[in-house]
C-alpha cells in the first residue's frame, strides 16, 4: 500500500445541495495531515467518507488500498481509529473504561463476542500507556472530558490502525488537558509504526509539528493541500479565511491565528 487516502474528484451532494466538490486530495503512507476549514466547511462529511459511512455521489475514493465499491467497509473499519466527540453519545456509557477500550479491537459499540485475558489486557496496557492508568475499571458515564478523549484514543489504537482520524479532540478541555492530550498525541506519532495521523481541529495551536500537511477546506472545496511550512503562514491563511488574520509563533514550532 503505497498510499492511505486517494480522493479523485470526488463530489457529495445530499439533496439539492452539493456538500463537497470535486476533491483530489491524496494522502500518501507516512504522512500527517491536519485538516482546518470554518463551521459547515464540510470536514465531517470528508471524515464521514473516509470511514466508510458516506460514500461518494460522483469520483472515486481508496482508503488503506480499497476503492469503494470492492473494499469490505466493515473490515476497513477495523483498520481506521475513530475519536470524536460525536463517538461519545453512541457509547454505552456505563460500560467499564476497560470494556469500552476492548470493543475497539472490533470496531464496534459494544462487545458481541468472546475476549480474551490476552486482549483485555492488551486494552488496560493501552489506556496504562496513555497516562490513563486510574481510569481502569470505572464507568465511563462518570470520566471528565479529558479523560474520555484518552479513553477513546486507547479504543482507537486497540486494533492497530493503519490510519486514526482525530476529529476535534481538544474540544471540551481545559487549558492542561488540552496540553496533556496533544502529549499523548505527539506519543503515538513519534512511534516508529505510527498510524497515518488525520486531525481535525479548529485551532492552529493545536495542530503539533508531527502534522506535516495541511488541508484547507473551504465551503466544500480544497482551497490549499501541502506542507505545513508552506500553508501555515499569515498570508495563506489570511486568504483562505478571506479575513486579515494575525499568526503568532508559539513554543514547539506552534502556531496561533487570531482575526484582525
Ligand atoms: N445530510 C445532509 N443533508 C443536507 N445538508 C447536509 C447534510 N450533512 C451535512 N450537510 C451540510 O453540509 C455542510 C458541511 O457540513 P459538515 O458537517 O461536513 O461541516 P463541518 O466542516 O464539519 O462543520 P463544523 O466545523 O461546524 O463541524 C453544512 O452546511 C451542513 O449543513
Amino acid at each position: 500500500m503505497h498510499k492511505i487516502l486517494e480522493f479523485q474528484d470526488v463530489s457529495v451532494t445530499r439533496g439539492q445541495r452539493e456538500i463537497l466538490h470535486h476533491i483530489s486530495w491524496t494522502v500518501a503512507v507516512k504522512q500527517n495531515w491536519a485538516i482546518l476549514g470554518l463551521n459547515g466547511a464540510g470536514k465531517t462529511t470528508l471524515l464521514k467518507m473516509i470511514h466508510g459511512d458516506l460514500w461518494p455521489t460522483t469520483g472515486q475514493l481508496e482508503v488503506l488500498g480499497g476503492q469503494f465499491g470492492h473494499v469490505n467497509i466493515p473490515e476497513l473499519k477495523t483498520r481506521i481509529g475513530w475519536v470524536s466527540t460525536a463517538l461519545q453519545d453512541q457509547l454505552h456509557a456505563w460500560e467499564s473504561v476497560d470494556q469500552i477500550v476492548l470493543s475497539g479491537k472490533f470496531a464496534t459499540i459494544g462487545i458481541y463476542q468472546e475476549t480474551t485475558a490476552a486482549e483485555m489486557a492488551q486494552a488496560r496496557q493501552l489506556l496504562t500507556d496513555l497516562g490513563g492508568a486510574k481510569l481502569l475499571g470505572k464507568p465511563y458515564a462518570v470520566l471528565s472530558q479529558g479523560e474520555r478523549q484518552l479513553v477513546l484514543i486507547a479504543r482507537a489504537l486497540m486494533a492497530h490502525p493503519a490510519l486514526l482520524i482525530l476529529d476535534e479532540p481538544c474540544n471540551g478541555l481545559d487549558l492542561f488537558a488540552r496540553e496533556e492530550l496533544l502529549t499523548r498525541v505527539r506519543q503515538i506519532a513519534q512511534q516508529p509504526d505510527s498510524p497515518a495521523l488525520l486531525l481535525v481541529s479548529h485551532y492552529t495551536e493545536e495542530i503539533l509539528p508531527d502534522f506535516d500537511h495541511v488541508l484547507l477546506l473551504r465551503k466544500g472545496q480544497v482551497i490549499r493541500a501541502g506542507q505545513r511550512a508552506d500553508l501555515l503562514t499569515q498570508s495563506v491563511l489570511s486568504d483562505f479565511y478571506q479575513h486579515q488574520i494575525q499568526l503568532q509563533d508559539l513554543a514547539g514550532e506552534r502556531v496561533a491565528v487570531y482575526p484582525g
